[in-house]
């Protein structure tokens, strides 16, 4: 699906009365994908967090095809066009990969048994559907909140370490899905300690030169 363009205007973030960044300014247009780097604590997943519309920003704004995502219709939009996968995986322990995927997705599209198993496989959990979450080793637990890459049709990906805790193999899965998102059009945005510099057309955006 493919994206609008993305306007971050003077962005700026405090925490606990403490500035993270001031006056950050970059423009996504469809197929870019951004790196969030910088130091533990420059204020990553905050940003992150920013975008999302799950933590106010001090100043500046945020434009999805033009309208602000931080307030009236634009805010609607923006919430039917952006998925977040946040650093901690959010899958719930007592429920199963089937019944998490499932619970998670029913919040935007419904989705289908079958299509659930389909993307449980694309993450290599196949065979892991009707196992508690809890049961599941940290790596595949972020699989499992992973998997929603391969069942929501949102244009613009907000993902925070996505690559915490995953295997070389997933890694590299995960990194070909991120490329083919963006070949389609699609925004993407993360965070990462990994180095992505071989990933061609690669935007970074280092929040230890921004404070
Ligand atoms: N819930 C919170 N309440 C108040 N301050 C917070 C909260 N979470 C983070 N902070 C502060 O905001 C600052 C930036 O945190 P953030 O998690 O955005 O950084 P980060 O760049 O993602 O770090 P890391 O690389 O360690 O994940 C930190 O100094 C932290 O103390």
């Amino acid at each position: 699906m493919k994206s609008q363009p993305i306007d971050i205007r003077h962005l700026a973030c405090e925490r606990d009365q403490r500035e993270l960044f001031e006056n950050l300014s970059i423009q996504l247009a469809p197929g870019d994908v951004l790196q969030v780097a910088g130091p533990n604590g420059s204020g990553k997943t905050s940003l992150l967090r920013i975008l999302a519309g799950l933590l106010p920003a001090a100043a500046g704004d945020v434009c999805y095809d033009g309208a602000s995502v931080f307030s009236g219709t634009g805010r609607d939009t923006w919430r039917n066009n952006r998925l977040y996968i946040g650093h901690a995986p959010a899958v719930k322990g007592a429920l199963t990969a089937e019944e998490n995927l499932s619970w998670l997705c029913a919040l935007s599209q419904p989705v289908s048994r079958e299509q659930i198993w389909q993307a449980l496989q694309m993450v290599g959990l196949r065979g892991f559907e009707d196992v508690p979450c809890d049961h599941l080793s940290a790596g595949q637990q972020r699989r499992v909140a992973l998997a929603r890459l391969y069942l929501e049709a949102h244009p613009v990906w907000i993902l925070d370490e996505p690559f915490t805790a995953i295997d070389r193999s997933g890694v590299a899965a995960l990194e070909a899905h991120v490329l083919a998102h963006a070949a389609r059009g699609g925004i993407v945005v993360l965070t990462t300690h990994h180095s992505l510099e071989h990933l061609a057309g690669l935007r970074c955006l280092d929040l230890g030169q921004v404070a």
